[in-house]
Protein backbone atom coordinates (compact mmCIF):
# COMPACT_ATOMS: atom_id res chain seq x y z
CA UNK A 1 0.00 0.00 0.00
CA UNK A 2 1.13 3.43 -1.04
CA UNK A 3 1.34 5.99 1.92
CA UNK A 4 1.45 9.36 0.54
CA UNK A 5 2.80 11.04 3.54
CA UNK A 6 3.06 14.29 1.68
CA UNK A 7 1.79 17.73 3.19
CA UNK A 8 -0.80 19.53 1.52
CA UNK A 9 -2.06 22.18 1.72
CA UNK A 10 -5.52 22.31 3.54
CA UNK A 11 -7.73 24.25 1.56
CA UNK A 12 -9.31 27.59 2.46
CA UNK A 13 -12.68 27.73 4.08
CA UNK A 14 -13.03 30.72 1.42
CA UNK A 15 -11.02 32.54 -1.16
CA UNK A 16 -11.31 36.13 -2.73
CA UNK A 17 -9.27 36.11 -6.24
CA UNK A 18 -9.05 39.68 -7.95
CA UNK A 19 -12.34 41.11 -6.32
CA UNK A 20 -13.09 44.11 -7.79
CA UNK A 21 -16.40 46.51 -6.75
CA UNK A 22 -17.63 49.70 -7.77
CA UNK A 23 -20.50 52.06 -6.34
CA UNK A 24 -22.19 54.84 -9.42
CA UNK A 25 -20.71 55.98 -12.37
CA UNK A 26 -18.76 58.72 -14.00
CA UNK A 27 -16.95 60.86 -11.99
CA UNK A 28 -18.91 60.24 -9.05
CA UNK A 29 -17.68 56.50 -8.57
CA UNK A 30 -16.60 55.03 -5.87
CA UNK A 31 -13.92 52.14 -6.57
CA UNK A 32 -15.13 50.66 -2.92
CA UNK A 33 -12.92 47.13 -3.40
CA UNK A 34 -9.51 47.47 -5.78
CA UNK A 35 -8.54 43.83 -6.37
CA UNK A 36 -8.85 42.28 -3.02
CA UNK A 37 -7.06 38.78 -2.92
CA UNK A 38 -7.42 36.87 0.26
CA UNK A 39 -7.95 33.47 1.75
CA UNK A 40 -9.05 32.37 5.23
CA UNK A 41 -7.93 29.26 6.60
CA UNK A 42 -10.65 26.68 7.70
CA UNK A 43 -10.89 27.18 11.75
CA UNK A 44 -9.15 31.11 12.02
CA UNK A 45 -10.27 34.35 12.97
CA UNK A 46 -9.93 37.11 10.75
CA UNK A 47 -10.58 40.71 11.83
CA UNK A 48 -10.84 43.08 9.24
CA UNK A 49 -9.77 46.93 9.76
CA UNK A 50 -9.08 49.81 8.04
CA UNK A 51 -10.35 53.71 7.91
CA UNK A 52 -13.85 54.71 7.54
CA UNK A 53 -14.84 54.12 4.11
CA UNK A 54 -11.77 51.52 3.17
CA UNK A 55 -14.09 48.48 1.72
CA UNK A 56 -14.68 46.95 4.99
CA UNK A 57 -18.14 46.32 4.77
CA UNK A 58 -18.19 45.44 1.16
CA UNK A 59 -15.50 43.35 1.49
CA UNK A 60 -17.68 41.56 4.38
CA UNK A 61 -21.01 41.47 2.11
CA UNK A 62 -19.15 40.02 -1.19
CA UNK A 63 -17.48 37.65 0.91
CA UNK A 64 -20.84 36.59 2.33
CA UNK A 65 -22.63 36.90 -1.09
CA UNK A 66 -24.86 39.22 0.25
CA UNK A 67 -23.84 41.29 -2.72
CA UNK A 68 -22.12 40.66 -5.98
CA UNK A 69 -18.35 41.29 -6.63
CA UNK A 70 -18.25 43.25 -10.39
CA UNK A 71 -15.44 41.24 -11.31
CA UNK A 72 -13.39 38.40 -9.27
CA UNK A 73 -13.93 34.87 -7.69
CA UNK A 74 -15.33 33.66 -4.31
CA UNK A 75 -14.63 30.54 -3.65
CA UNK A 76 -16.72 29.17 -0.50
CA UNK A 77 -14.99 25.66 -0.15
CA UNK A 78 -15.27 24.51 -3.55
CA UNK A 79 -18.44 27.06 -4.55
CA UNK A 80 -17.60 30.07 -6.58
CA UNK A 81 -20.60 32.29 -5.90
CA UNK A 82 -20.43 34.24 -8.39
CA UNK A 83 -21.51 32.12 -10.53
CA UNK A 84 -24.68 30.89 -8.39
CA UNK A 85 -27.77 32.62 -9.44
CA UNK A 86 -29.96 34.43 -7.01
CA UNK A 87 -31.79 31.65 -5.49
CA UNK A 88 -28.95 29.09 -5.57
CA UNK A 89 -27.06 32.28 -3.67
CA UNK A 90 -29.78 32.33 -1.18
CA UNK A 91 -29.83 28.43 -0.49
CA UNK A 92 -26.01 28.98 0.55
CA UNK A 93 -26.31 31.68 2.21
CA UNK A 94 -29.32 29.86 4.60
CA UNK A 95 -26.78 26.77 4.68
CA UNK A 96 -23.50 27.24 4.58
CA UNK A 97 -22.95 30.82 6.16
CA UNK A 98 -23.77 32.60 9.41
CA UNK A 99 -23.94 36.39 10.48
CA UNK A 100 -24.13 38.32 13.12
CA UNK A 101 -24.80 42.28 12.83
CA UNK A 102 -24.02 45.05 15.61
CA UNK A 103 -27.59 45.43 15.64
CA UNK A 104 -28.50 42.33 16.99
CA UNK A 105 -31.17 41.91 14.03
CA UNK A 106 -33.36 39.51 15.92
CA UNK A 107 -37.28 39.56 14.97
CA UNK A 108 -38.88 40.98 18.41
CA UNK A 109 -42.33 39.29 18.05
CA UNK A 110 -40.05 35.88 18.64
CA UNK A 111 -38.76 34.40 21.45
CA UNK A 112 -34.88 33.93 21.96
CA UNK A 113 -35.78 29.76 21.06
CA UNK A 114 -37.98 30.60 17.98
CA UNK A 115 -34.97 33.33 17.36
CA UNK A 116 -32.56 30.72 17.26
CA UNK A 117 -34.45 28.05 15.28
CA UNK A 118 -35.83 30.32 12.61
CA UNK A 119 -33.06 29.58 10.38
CA UNK A 120 -33.54 26.10 10.27
CA UNK A 121 -37.18 26.04 9.78
CA UNK A 122 -36.39 28.50 6.70
CA UNK A 123 -34.19 25.77 5.35
CA UNK A 124 -37.67 23.56 5.85
CA UNK A 125 -36.47 21.87 8.73
CA UNK A 126 -38.50 20.63 12.10
CA UNK A 127 -35.88 21.34 14.86
CA UNK A 128 -37.18 20.88 18.19
CA UNK A 129 -36.81 22.87 21.07
CA UNK A 130 -34.00 20.63 22.74
CA UNK A 131 -32.28 21.74 19.66
CA UNK A 132 -32.57 25.51 20.60
CA UNK A 133 -31.79 25.09 24.46
CA UNK A 134 -28.37 23.10 23.76
CA UNK A 135 -26.76 25.82 21.52
CA UNK A 136 -28.63 28.56 23.62
CA UNK A 137 -26.61 26.95 26.39
CA UNK A 138 -23.74 27.23 24.76
CA UNK A 139 -24.22 30.64 24.56
CA UNK A 140 -24.83 31.13 28.50
CA UNK A 141 -28.64 31.33 28.19
CA UNK A 142 -30.23 27.98 28.94
CA UNK A 143 -32.50 30.00 31.11
CA UNK A 144 -34.08 32.55 28.44
CA UNK A 145 -35.15 30.63 26.10
CA UNK A 146 -38.96 32.21 26.11
CA UNK A 147 -37.75 35.39 26.97
CA UNK A 148 -38.07 38.16 23.63
CA UNK A 149 -35.53 40.22 22.85
CA UNK A 150 -36.68 43.66 24.29
CA UNK A 151 -36.63 41.58 27.93
CA UNK A 152 -32.69 40.66 26.93
CA UNK A 153 -29.76 43.36 27.68
CA UNK A 154 -27.87 44.07 24.65
CA UNK A 155 -25.03 41.74 25.14
CA UNK A 156 -27.68 38.77 25.94
CA UNK A 157 -28.95 39.49 22.55
CA UNK A 158 -26.01 39.37 20.59
CA UNK A 159 -25.20 35.76 22.08
CA UNK A 160 -28.78 35.03 20.42
CA UNK A 161 -27.80 36.11 17.39
CA UNK A 162 -24.33 33.92 17.81
CA UNK A 163 -26.43 30.71 18.86
CA UNK A 164 -29.17 31.58 15.99
CA UNK A 165 -25.89 31.97 13.52
CA UNK A 166 -24.34 28.43 14.83
CA UNK A 167 -27.30 26.49 14.60
CA UNK A 168 -26.68 26.02 11.23
CA UNK A 169 -22.90 24.46 11.89
CA UNK A 170 -21.85 27.48 8.86
CA UNK A 171 -18.86 26.96 7.04
CA UNK A 172 -18.23 30.58 8.25
CA UNK A 173 -19.56 32.72 10.46
CA UNK A 174 -19.18 36.53 9.39
CA UNK A 175 -19.75 39.55 11.81
CA UNK A 176 -19.95 42.95 10.79
CA UNK A 177 -19.11 44.87 14.69
CA UNK A 178 -20.08 42.52 16.63
CA UNK A 179 -19.40 44.15 19.66
CA UNK A 180 -20.28 47.98 18.21
CA UNK A 181 -23.09 48.19 20.65
CA UNK A 182 -22.11 46.70 24.02
CA UNK A 183 -20.61 47.56 26.68
CA UNK A 184 -16.84 46.50 27.64
CA UNK A 185 -18.24 43.36 29.39
CA UNK A 186 -20.56 42.32 27.37
CA UNK A 187 -18.25 42.75 24.48
CA UNK A 188 -16.11 40.51 26.26
CA UNK A 189 -18.55 38.10 26.44
CA UNK A 190 -19.26 38.09 22.53
CA UNK A 191 -15.85 37.84 21.67
CA UNK A 192 -15.41 34.68 24.49
CA UNK A 193 -18.13 33.15 22.38
CA UNK A 194 -16.51 34.02 19.22
CA UNK A 195 -13.18 32.50 20.33
CA UNK A 196 -14.90 28.85 21.75
CA UNK A 197 -16.04 28.53 18.19
CA UNK A 198 -12.93 28.80 16.94
CA UNK A 199 -11.60 26.75 18.70
CA UNK A 200 -13.96 24.46 17.86
CA UNK A 201 -13.09 24.56 14.41
CA UNK A 202 -15.13 27.30 13.56
CA UNK A 203 -13.89 29.66 10.83
CA UNK A 204 -14.42 33.51 11.65
CA UNK A 205 -14.64 36.97 9.49
CA UNK A 206 -15.09 40.06 11.41
CA UNK A 207 -15.03 43.75 10.75
CA UNK A 208 -14.42 45.85 13.81
CA UNK A 209 -12.99 49.20 14.91
CA UNK A 210 -12.24 48.16 18.18
CA UNK A 211 -8.36 46.96 18.19
CA UNK A 212 -8.98 44.89 21.74
CA UNK A 213 -11.70 43.41 19.42
CA UNK A 214 -8.77 42.27 16.64
CA UNK A 215 -6.43 41.41 18.86
CA UNK A 216 -8.63 38.24 20.23
CA UNK A 217 -8.46 37.45 16.14
CA UNK A 218 -6.02 35.59 14.79
CA UNK A 219 -5.15 37.73 12.31
CA UNK A 220 -5.69 41.45 11.65
CA UNK A 221 -6.33 42.58 7.93
CA UNK A 222 -5.99 46.48 7.62
CA UNK A 223 -7.79 47.73 4.20
CA UNK A 224 -7.16 51.10 2.57
CA UNK A 225 -8.65 52.62 -0.34
CA UNK A 226 -10.35 49.00 -1.36
CA UNK A 227 -7.33 47.24 -1.21
CA UNK A 228 -5.43 44.99 1.74
CA UNK A 229 -2.65 46.84 2.38
CA UNK A 230 -1.23 45.02 5.69
CA UNK A 231 -1.55 42.25 7.67
CA UNK A 232 -0.76 41.30 11.31
CA UNK A 233 -0.60 37.73 12.87
CA UNK A 234 -1.62 37.40 16.45
CA UNK A 235 -0.80 40.97 17.42
CA UNK A 236 -1.80 43.35 20.65
CA UNK A 237 -4.06 45.61 20.85
CA UNK A 238 -1.06 48.10 21.07
CA UNK A 239 0.17 46.93 17.62
CA UNK A 240 -3.57 46.70 15.79
CA UNK A 241 -4.08 50.82 17.28
CA UNK A 242 -0.62 51.63 16.04
CA UNK A 243 -0.98 50.22 12.33
CA UNK A 244 -4.63 51.86 12.48
CA UNK A 245 -3.13 55.11 13.20
CA UNK A 246 -0.53 54.89 10.35
CA UNK A 247 -3.02 54.13 8.16
CA UNK A 248 -5.60 57.13 8.99
CA UNK A 249 -2.52 59.57 8.53
N1 LIG B 1 -24.49 51.34 -1.78
C1 LIG B 1 -23.49 52.21 -2.01
N2 LIG B 1 -23.60 53.18 -2.94
C2 LIG B 1 -22.59 54.04 -3.19
N3 LIG B 1 -21.42 54.03 -2.54
C3 LIG B 1 -21.23 53.10 -1.59
C4 LIG B 1 -22.26 52.15 -1.26
N4 LIG B 1 -21.79 51.35 -0.27
C5 LIG B 1 -20.55 51.78 0.00
N5 LIG B 1 -20.20 52.82 -0.78
C6 LIG B 1 -18.91 53.53 -0.79
O1 LIG B 1 -17.87 52.56 -0.92
C7 LIG B 1 -16.77 52.86 -0.08
C8 LIG B 1 -16.53 51.70 0.86
O2 LIG B 1 -17.64 51.59 1.76
P1 LIG B 1 -17.72 50.52 2.94
O3 LIG B 1 -19.04 50.70 3.60
O4 LIG B 1 -17.37 49.20 2.42
O5 LIG B 1 -16.55 51.05 3.89
P2 LIG B 1 -16.23 50.69 5.42
O6 LIG B 1 -14.76 50.51 5.49
O7 LIG B 1 -17.09 49.56 5.85
O8 LIG B 1 -16.64 52.03 6.15
P3 LIG B 1 -17.15 52.29 7.67
O9 LIG B 1 -15.99 51.94 8.57
O10 LIG B 1 -17.42 53.75 7.68
O11 LIG B 1 -18.36 51.45 7.89
C9 LIG B 1 -17.13 54.16 0.63
O12 LIG B 1 -16.54 55.23 -0.07
C10 LIG B 1 -18.64 54.22 0.54
O13 LIG B 1 -19.09 55.54 0.52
Amino acid sequence: MMIDSTPRAIAPALALHGVERTYGRGETAVRALDGVDVEFARGTWTAVMGPSGSGKSTLLHIAAGLERADSGRVMLADSDLSQLDEDALTALRRSRIGFIFQSFNLLPALTAEENVLLPLRLAGQRPSSADARRVLEQVGLGGRATHRPRQLSGGQQQRVAIARALITRPEVLFADEPTGALDSGAARAVLDLLRAAVDAGQTVIMVTHDPAAAARADVTLFLRDGRIVDRLTSPSTARVAERLVALER
